[in-house]
């Protein structure tokens, strides 16, 4: 709404509607009970999001962030990723960040652990929650951990293995459930045969991401409909990318046929906190107290290379939103 006058934007806020069109507050509520009462959000920006800035982010940077974070009432901050640094630099501090971080007693901070070596360097640095990530697509898989499909699973089930040992709860990714970019559609089918086995040998959560960011409400419709009959929705989670534009419209259809009760979804780098925002507005429960705090924690930085990159997304968003 960046171009709009002031009057215009007026019009369209929120309070202004609601006090010009009184029947829009009934409809919303009834809108409302089509949703769950609650959502959890699981932010995965100092992960994903820093694991694709082309600047490596310094470590005292993401410490700053992470810890401001915790202060905003998500529940759960995807910490950093147990990966080889010649795979994914980003992410080769990831020992000195998470032993760095101030853990705030109501916060979880799972890390990703693709194989043993990761989990033991991740439990090494005091992790409390993990999770493995596999993939629908075949070739995504080879390309993004180096093996299979199948063996994946067997390296997934050695870590699940050790970490139930340790009481340490694992969570499970599912790459490319709405399209890859190398084989691009993928059945719903395999989706829920991935997501199901990933279920089946422990991971107490499932989300099912949206990797390039090509998933519609329709696609999305289909994939959730297909792996419910699988895996019990209340295991399930979105994780969504926003590259076109609709991650906001997908994670909105996957709460709808979540309907009330629980429903998890992972915040990404790309659909922000203040995105969320909307969602709020929609009259969600998100279960955080973002807005102020989170736009502020993304200032921890006055280097101009480290600030354009944190703040890329929020900035664009903060700006396009007045
Ligand atoms: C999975 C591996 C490690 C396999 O990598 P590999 O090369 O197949 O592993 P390997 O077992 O053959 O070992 C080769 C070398 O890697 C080392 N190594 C082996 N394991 C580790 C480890 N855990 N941490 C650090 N080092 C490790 C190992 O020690 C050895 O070192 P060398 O002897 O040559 O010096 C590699 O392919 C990798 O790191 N891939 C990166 C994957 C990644 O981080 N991708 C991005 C995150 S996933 C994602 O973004 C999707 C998600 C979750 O966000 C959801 C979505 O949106 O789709």
């Amino acid at each position: 709404m960046g171009n709009f006058p002031t009057a215009v934007k007026h019009c369209l806020s929120y309070e202004q509607l609601i006090k010009d069109y009184p029947w829009l507050r009934r409809w919303l509520q009834e809108e409302k009970t089509k949703y769950p009462e609650f959502v959890k959000i699981v932010e995965v920006g100092p992960r994903d999001g820093l694991q694709n800035e082309k600047e490596v982010v310094p470590t005292k940077v993401k410490i700053q962030l992470i810890d401001m974070l915790s202060g905003t009432g998500l529940s759960v901050i995807e910490a950093t990723s147990f990966v080889s640094s010649k795979w994914v630099p980003q992410m080769s501090d990831h020992s000195d960040v998470l032993r760095g971080i101030q853990r705030a007693p109501h916060v979880q901070y799972p890390v990703l652990t693709p194989n043993m070596q990761g989990f033991q360097d991740a439990v090494a640095a005091g992790a409390t929650e993990v999770a493995v990530f596999g993939s629908a697509s075949e070739t995504f898989s080879r390309k993004n951990i180096n093996c299979s499909i199948d063996d994946s699973m067997l390296k997934f089930e050695e870590v699940i293995k050790a970490a139930k040992e340790q009481q340490i709860p694992v969570r499970g990714y599912v790459s490319c459930a709405l399209g890859c970019p190398y084989e691009g559609r993928i059945e719903p089918a395999k989706v829920a045969e991935v997501a199901s086995k990933l279920y089946g040998i422990g991971c107490y959560e499932i989300s099912l991401a949206d990797t390039i960011g090509v998933g519609t409400p329709g696609s999305m419709l289909q994939m959730l409909q297909r792996v419910t009959q699988e895996v019990p929705i209340s295991a399930l989670a979105v994780h969504c990318h926003d590259t076109y534009g609709q991650a906001l419209a997908n994670i909105l259809t996957a709460l709808q046929v979540r309907g009330r009760g629980d429903f998890v979804g992972n915040l990404l780098w790309q659909v922000t906190q203040w995105q969320c925002m909307y969602l709020d507005f929609s009259g969600l429960e998100l279960g955080i107290f973002l807005l102020i705090p989170a736009f502020f924690c993304r200032f921890v930085s006055f280097d101009p290379k480290i600030y354009s990159c944190i703040f890329h997304y929020y900035v664009f968003h903060i700006v396009s939103a007045f």
